[in-house]
């Protein structure tokens, strides 16, 4: 169980022009925050920094107040990151994805099998596992994303618009695996330009301008 923790962050790509600026915010474990705000407005910055991609400018992420130095070291708290664009391997298939993902983080290859196979249940994919991600739907390859993000296991979680390409069906079922994650003690932060979903999340966050109002 992990706290997140926000505090003061300024995000620039070009010197002076900060992205997002002065944020902060508190995730703690059992909780899902809502990122919303306009496409441009900062969502994948705020979760790429909190993933300890990208360095803030000023102030810091911390987990349980350890500062984060870059991604290694998030990789090392178990910060989860599920990108925006699925970040899978196209030529391999859907299991092998999670496999990889699961031994590069440590874990046995058996304890590996197991858990692709469980999570790849979860998100309804289990007749889609030795299909090579580019043979996928966007919808099915979001799922397998989300498949891998999950058993990874992570003490924070973040899923960048992860329902994007999915139907209501599936956007439903997703939202509450993500319930499920922070029921487990996981620290979630979820950015998604959809109201429901963001009101379906115990707090939101919301970026316009480059400022962050917690507005629940
Ligand atoms: N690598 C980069 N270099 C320079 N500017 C960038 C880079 N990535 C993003 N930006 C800029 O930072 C701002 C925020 O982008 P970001 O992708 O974080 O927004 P977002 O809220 O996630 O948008 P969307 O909802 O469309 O995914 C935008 O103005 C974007 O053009």
């Amino acid at each position: 169980m992990k706290t997140l923790t926000v505090d003061s962050v300024t995000v620039a790509y070009e010197r002076d022009h900060p992205v997002l600026r002065d944020v902060s915010v508190i995730v703690s474990p059992g909780q899902i925050l809502a990122v919303t705000g306009p496409s441009g407005a900062g969502k994948t910055t705020l979760l790429w920094a909190m993933a300890g991609l990208l360095k803030p400018a000023a102030g810091t992420v911390a987990v349980d107040s350890t500062p984060l130095r870059d991604r290694d070291h998030a990789v090392a708290e178990k910060v989860v990151l599920i990108p925006q664009d699925n970040g899978l391997a196209a030529i391999l298939t859907a299991q092998e994805n999670i496999q990889v993902a699961m031994i590069a983080g440590g874990s046995a290859p058996a304890d590996a099998r197991r858990a692709t196979v469980s999570s790849l249940e979860r998100l309804g994919l289990a007749g889609q596992a030795d299909q090579l991600v580019e043979e996928l739907s966007g919808g099915q390859q979001q799922r397998t994303a989300i498949a891998r993000g999950l058993a990874l296991h992570g003490a924070v979680v973040l899923a960048d618009e992860v329902t994007s390409e999915l139907d209501s069906t599936n956007r439903q079922k997703v939202m509450e695996l993500l319930q499920e994650e922070a029921r487990r003690g996981a620290a979630v932060v979820f950015a998604t330009h959809d109201p429901e979903a963001a009101a379906a999340c115990d707090r939101e966050l919301h970026l316009s301008d480059g400022i962050a109002q917690l507005v629940r």
